[in-house]
């Protein structure tokens, strides 16, 4: 089973992808385990401190090293036989893609660590990081919707997620091209007809037709997802 620990001081947020849809279905099927860790358990000051300004002066402040370093400890002395990849979620990561979820959903244990405020000390990715993500070009408050996002793609590829395990394989990316139109009841409605293909019951021809879409779309929307 998939286990992914998160190290977040906003766990509560995590109740986004456990408690409602796909995801939620999944940890009750025993798809995947998430245990969150915070920081500030691993403090030993009365105001379980994590942050701190940066040397070298500048704006906001930084999440601190040692409780970093006692929670990744921790979560390292649970199951050490099983192999470890950890994930920092931050803007100066590799652009995340459906290739690497792909990858990323074979592993048995992720740790992803949710950085806040201007982020966390470099020594922390130095010594405990082995690849950073970005979720894409912007900057949002912190690493945790970006970790959930990471999760729910990891999530829905694991066998026995989706209704239909060719859900996953249809979905866009899947085979390197966008996802094509789809259409359901009624047949017309404002005057706008569902393709006659869709409507044919040749399945040959509806793949043909799918597929060519997804090219199409590809061509006019991301040409450069053409060219890998
Ligand atoms: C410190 N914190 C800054 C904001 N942040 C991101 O914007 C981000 N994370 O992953 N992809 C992104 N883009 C997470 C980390």
């Amino acid at each position: 089973m998939l286990r992914f620990d998160v190290i977040s001081i906003f766990g509560e947020m995590f109740s986004a992808i456990t408690a409602q849809g796909i995801s939620a279905k999944a940890l009750d099927k025993g798809l995947y385990e998430l245990a969150v860790w915070n920081p500030r358990d691993f403090t030993h000051d009365r105001h379980r401190t994590i942050d701190d300004r940066p040397y070298g002066g500048g704006p906001g402040m930084l999440m601190m090293y040692e409780p970093l370093r006692d929670t990744f400890k921790a979560i390292n002395q649970q199951q050490p036989e099983q192999p470890n990849h950890t994930i920092y979620l931050s803007p100066q990561g590799q652009p995340l893609t459906q290739q690497r979820v792909a990858e990323l959903a074979t592993l048995p244990r992720i740790t992803l660590l949710c950085g806040r405020y201007e982020g966390v000390d470099e020594r922390v990715i130095e010594n405990f990081v082995d690849e950073e993500i970005a979720i894409g070009d912007f900057v949002v408050s912190g690493g945790e919707l970006p970790a959930m996002m990471l999760m729910d793609a990891v999530i829905r590829l694991q066998p026995g997620a989706l209704g239909h395990q060719d859900s996953a394989r249809q979905d866009s990316f899947s085979d390197g091209l966008l996802d094509c139109p789809h259409y359901t009841r009624p047949e017309v409605v404002d005057g706008k007809a569902v393709p006659p293909v869709l409507m044919s019951g040749n399945h040959a021809h509806i793949a043909k037709w799918r597929y060519e879409q997804q090219r199409q779309r590809t061509q006019a929307r991301r040409p450069d997802l053409l060219n890998n």
